[in-house]
């Protein structure tokens, strides 16, 4: 059984057809990429699927569950975590405490659990020795971790990453590709959104690529990398 599925998902706003008729399945334990232009729609995908946003039409499943009527908190505490493009963490709260803060809030622990979970995801994200700093004073690589990190706080089964490298150098790409790494080897099932193509490839076992809220391409990494449809769309892209 799928842990994710969408059949037929839509999404207007006025007369753009921002996503429109996406049907997917994502199976536990997997990494899905997604690709697409900007404005291709992505981020208004997770959205539907975190509940941010209300669907026009089709139905979004989880863990077998329909969950498209469900609010983006109760979507939380049922295991559907994710990030966001631009960070939202709470600028003059230490990154401790917003990571308690997401245990708590968004996934449902009590204080007690909030604080063990908030260590074990300091240590996972590289965070340890910033866990008193203000998150408004963090470096972007830490931002991104703490985007992350708030992320992990809410023990989702599935993790929705929103161009979680964007902006990064080199070096501390791969650093957040490692710590991704340990986090899907670790079992959680993953929808990356990442316009770092090479980073994206280290992790993802599929990809699904989206143009103007349809799907253009799906399928095994480098075929969907190959797929001359893609490469138009992305011209001048290296696969
Ligand atoms: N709340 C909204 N109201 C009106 N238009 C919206 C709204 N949200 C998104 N859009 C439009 O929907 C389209 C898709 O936006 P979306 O953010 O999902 O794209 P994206 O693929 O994530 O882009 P990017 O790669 O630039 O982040 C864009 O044209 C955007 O302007």
């Amino acid at each position: 059984m799928s842990l994710l599925a969408l059949h037929g998902v839509r999404k207007s706003y006025g007369a753009l057809k921002v996503t429109d008729d996406i049907t997917l399945a994502v199976a536990e334990g997997e990494t899905l990429g997604i690709l697409g232009p900007n404005g291709a729609g992505k981020t208004t995908l997770f959205n539907l699927i975190s509940g941010d946003v209300r669907a026009d039409g089709g139905r979004v499943e989880y863990e077998g569950r329909d969950v498209t009527g469900l609010k983006p908190h109760q979507r939380c505490h049922a295991g559907i975590g994710r990030s966001y493009q631009v960070p939202q963490p709470f600028g003059n709260m230490s990154v401790f405490e917003n990571l308690v803060t997401a245990a708590c809030f968004g996934g449902g622990q009590s204080e007690r659990e909030a604080w063990r979970t908030a260590q074990e995801v300091l240590a996972e994200t590289g965070l340890m020795a910033h866990a008193n700093t203000p998150a408004g004073g963090l470096t972007l690589l830490n931002r991104k971790r703490l985007e992350l990190a708030r992320a992990l706080a809410t023990r989702p089964k599935l993790l929705l990453l929103d161009e979680i490298a964007g902006g990064l150098t080199e070096p501390e790409a791969r650093l957040l590709v490692e710590e991704l790494q340990r986090i899907k080897a670790r079992g959680v099932t993953m929808i990356w959104i990442e316009h770092v193509v090479h980073a994206l490839l280290s992790l993802a076992d599929r990809l699904f690529v989206i143009n103007f809220g349809q799907k253009l391409a799906e399928g095994a990494p480098r075929a969907v990398m190959n797929d001359p449809e893609v490469r138009r769309v992305y011209m001048g892209m290296e696969a």
